[in-house]
């Protein structure tokens, strides 16, 4: 076993052909390690969505490698192999929330554990402690627009972390809330992978919620910058 959860190699990613080439991502190598708080950052356009994708098992590149702590080749799995990493090890937080609108906080939440079948007599213990989780114990029969920004995230994190998930991936996860609520948002994100042992990946523009950051990955034009990763080392 590595102490790597995911270490991504020379990756690279291009988007369309001819004149119409993007290099989205060009010779990446980073490593996200359990424990920590990776921050990714950069500029609009600089990469940072397609580096969270392709860690996520949401995409793969256009070259080099992503590789498991446990010795798998992501990039080089079959679809359903890869699907089948994503329910088991990832959990996935989106800017916008991505909560289904007719659904409660508490029925948000168990749809992460109808997709992984986990038994019907397990599912309720675990929404509540999820929601108990992210403080929102008593709000779990409320709908999304019951519910402020801060605290749909709140729901979304719960919905991440319900499956007991070893990566959590986050796409500027504060990118739609003020600056107060985006710091109790990051202070949550950083007290539960401390505490869970759990590799986040989170990108962000904003620099105080870098400060958080265990490990920084600094990316412009696609590269990352040079000493961004080993200078954050913790
Ligand atoms: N599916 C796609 N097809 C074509 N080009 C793409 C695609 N996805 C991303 N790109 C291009 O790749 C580059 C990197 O995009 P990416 O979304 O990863 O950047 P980002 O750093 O996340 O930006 P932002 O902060 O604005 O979300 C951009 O030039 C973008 O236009």
């Amino acid at each position: 076993m590595s102490d790597y959860l995911i270490r991504a190699e020379q990756l690279s990613r291009t988007f369309g052909k001819g004149a119409a080439e993007v290099h989205a991502l060009v010779d990446v190598t980073v490593e996200v390690h359990p424990g920590q708080l990776t921050v990714v950052r950069g500029p609009s356009g600089s990469g940072k969505t397609t580096l969270l994708n392709i860690l996520g098992g949401l995409d793969r590149p256009t070259s080099g490698r992503v590789l498991l702590g446990d010795g798998r080749v992501l990039s080089e799995m079959k679809e359903n192999d890869v699907l089948a990493v994503r329910r088991e090890m990832v959990g996935h937080i989106f800017q916008s929330f991505g909560l289904v609108p007719v659904l409660s906080a508490a029925e948000n939440v168990e749809v992460a554990l109808r997709l992984k079948k986990t038994p019907v007599a397990e599912r309720a213990d675990r929404v509540a402690a999820a929601l108990d989780k992210v403080s929102l114990g008593k709000h779990g029969t409320q709908r999304p627009y019951e519910l402020s920004g801060g605290q749909q995230q709140r729901v979304g994190i719960a919905r991440a972390l319900v499956s007991d998930p070893q990566i959590l991936i986050a796409d500027e996860p504060t990118g739609q809330l003020d600056s107060d609520t985006a710091a109790t948002i990051m202070d949550l994100l950083s007290e539960l992978t401390h505490e869970r042992g759990i590799a986040a990946v989170v990108s962000t523009h904003d620099p105080i919620l870098m400060a958080r950051a265990d490990r920084l990955i600094e990316l412009h034009d696609g590269h990352v910058a040079d000493g961004a990763l080993a200078s954050a080392d913790a």
